[in-house]
């Protein structure tokens, strides 16, 4: 066993506060698409500037709609995978481990997780569109909030729009009180989330990064470990 296969075993065995930070492809082996997975990443057929922003939303309600609502029926026909059931068997281990995630699908909450910061807020939820709204008048079929008659929005954070109030200081305390933190299938692009391994690493807290290709953490992780999820999340657990 190398030098680095040793400490990695000694840092898992002895992690008591664990914060895993998750991204798109721990939902990957659930059937749920992620955003820049070469072929099959939503950002690879579809522009994000049409359809995960204000903007695209105040121009075309009816076109992010119809996206949404697609998305949200494959979130509730998805199972969570190993992967999600790792991180529920690890809490249980501990006694305690907080999921900081960039997914809306909710299925860290559905395998059990106790303990799920949502950054990106959730696809299940509706919320009212502040603003105004290119026709508004002739989209009769498109949701309303029943007291305000406000047109109603998915409740995510599109591009340009802050992160739903304290979860970053939330998620930011969490990591500065871990003595590991996970970055799994994310491909760290995304800010503010992807500079909270950053945040541990400048404490010297180990990170260990789980993912299927390289990415922008891997050079600084202390451990990059290559393949899905599903199957390294419940190796680690052991
Ligand atoms: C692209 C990037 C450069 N842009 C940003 O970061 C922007 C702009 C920005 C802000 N600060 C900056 C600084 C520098 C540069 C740019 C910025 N950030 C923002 O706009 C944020 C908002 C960011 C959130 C945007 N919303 C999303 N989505 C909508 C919800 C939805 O519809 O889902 S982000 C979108 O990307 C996020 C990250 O994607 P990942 O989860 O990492 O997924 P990805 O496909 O990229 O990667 C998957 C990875 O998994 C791996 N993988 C695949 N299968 C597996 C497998 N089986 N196992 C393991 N790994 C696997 C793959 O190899 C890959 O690496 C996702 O959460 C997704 O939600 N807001 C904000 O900054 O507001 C300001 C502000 C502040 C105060 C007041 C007002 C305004």
């Amino acid at each position: 066993m190398t030098h680095i296969e040793k400490r990695l075993r000694q840092v898992l065995h002895r992690a008591q506060r664990i914060v895993a930070l998750t991204g798109a492809g721990i939902s990957a082996e659930s059937g749920v698409p992620t955003f820049r997975d070469a072929q099959t990443g939503y950002w690879e057929q579809f522009d994000p500037g049409e359809l995960a922003t204000p903007e695209a939303f105040r121009r075309n309600p009816r076109r992010v709609w119809a996206w949404y609502a697609q998305r949200r029926r494959l979130a509730e026909q998805a199972q969570p995978n190993a992967g999600h059931r790792a991180l529920v068997d690890w809490e249980r281990q501990l006694g305690g481990l907080r999921v900081v995630t960039q997914n809306v699908d909710g299925l860290h909450q559905r395998a059990g997780s106790q303990q799920v910061t949502e950054l990106h807020g959730n696809i299940h939820r509706d919320r009212v569109f502040e603003g105004a709204v290119d026709g508004a008048s002739d989209a009769p079929e498109l949701p309303r909030c029943p007291c305000s008659g406000g047109l109603l929005r998915p409740d995510v954070v599109w591009f340009g729009e802050a992160l739903p109030e304290g979860t970053v200081e939330a998620a930011v305390a969490a990591v500065r009180e871990a003595d590991l933190v996970l970055s799994v299938g994310t491909s760290s692009l995304v800010q503010p989330a992807a500079s909270l391994p950053l945040e541990a690493l400048e404490r010297d807290i180990p990170v260990l990064e789980v993912n299927r290709e390289p990415t922008p953490l891997t050079p600084v992780a202390d451990w990059s470990l290559r393949g899905s999820a599903g199957e390294i999340l419940p190796a680690l657990v052991g």
